[in-house]
């Protein structure tokens, strides 16, 4: 059986992580699907790693086509603990430039289309999310980026991801009405999977890396993919590296998360009374309350 502790999931320009070692390519299936891609998992630092491309590794699924369910099912159906996802973001704020790192801590929700729970179905459950991020594993990432040094590259901690449905980028009302909420950075991503991390008892944390200033800035041009590519690439390269010391800091210090027992108290529905064919269909997330 194929297992990995620590799961990446890769971003818009984060195809793949070059430092893996004794790479194999899991085709896994889930209740919910095909996840994105593949899982390539390898070694890194001594651990095995699950990565995944979340658009698929030819950047082929919308933010709205993505198989959030099934790439988060994926991820738990090898084991996975703590889950690391890389991001795009734009930044919302003067101080967050181009090519900084912010590892987010809250998360306002502007998505329109998205399955974000793995229940329904005749079980009801409701996990807590006023922390959506996990403190502890955000604090290693952050710990990571602070002790990289990276050129041209500020940290910041905390901060507040607002998940936009796209693919359109925003107009200049949005942008400066998510900037009068206080809001830091800007993705169309990251709010399912925390939401769907949690349900599944999965550690999660955003390493966000800002590629443009959105649409609000005076002196920068609205964004395009055009003016972003290149922040991309060199966010892609800094990612990898995050990601490593990350990972080296969670072997030697692995840690034990209130999101691993989220739904210790979540669950409404009485067990027995859950129809097998639902309970057959959540065995990995069920199984040791059962
Ligand atoms: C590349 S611009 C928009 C695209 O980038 C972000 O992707 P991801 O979160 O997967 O890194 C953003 O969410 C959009 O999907
Ligand atoms: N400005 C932006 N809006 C939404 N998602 C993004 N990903 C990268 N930049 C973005």
């Amino acid at each position: 059986m194929i297992k990995a502790d620590i799961g990446i999931i890769g971003g818009s320009g984060l195809y793949k992580m070059d430092a893996l070692k004794d790479v194999e390519e899991v085709q896994v299936d889930t209740p919910f699907g095909a996840p994105s891609d593949a899982l390539i998992v390898g070694t890194l630092e001594g651990t095995r790693v699950a990565f995944l491309a979340r658009h698929g590794r030819n950047h082929h699924l919308m933010p709205s086509e993505l198989p959030f369910r099934a790439n988060i099912y994926a991820m738990k159906q090898l084991g996975v603990k703590y889950l690391i996802s890389a991001s795009a973001v734009g930044s919302l704020k003067e101080e967050a430039k181009p090519l900084d790192m912010v590892v987010p801590d809250q998360f306002i929700d502007r998505t329109k289309n998205r399955i974000s729970t793995f229940f329904g179905e005749g079980i009801v459950a409701h996990i807590a999310f006023g922390d959506p991020v996990c403190g502890q594993l955000a604090g290693v990432v952050a710990d990571a980026i602070a002790n990289l040094n990276l050129p041209d590259v500020n940290l910041h901690r905390g901060g507040t991801y607002i998940c936009m449905e796209g693919p359109a980028f925003s107009t200049k009302a949005e942008s400066n009405l998510y900037r009068s909420w206080g809001a830091t950075i800007i993705g169309m991503t990251n709010l399912p999977e925390a939401k769907l991390a949690r349900e599944a008892e999965i550690a999660y944390a955003t390493l966000a890396l800002v590629t443009d200033y959105d649409c609000w800035h005076p002196d920068h041009d609205s964004v395009t993919v055009d003016m972003i590519i290149g922040n991309l690439q060199r966010n892609a390269v800094n990612a990898q590296k995050v990601i490593q010391e990350t990972v080296r800091r969670l072997s030697e210090n692995p840690f034990t998360s209130d999101a691993h027992s989220a739904l210790e108290y979540a669950i409404l529905t009485p067990l027995d009374k859950v129809p097998a064919a639902t309970k057959d269909q959540l065995n990995l997330l069920l199984q040791k309350y059962l």
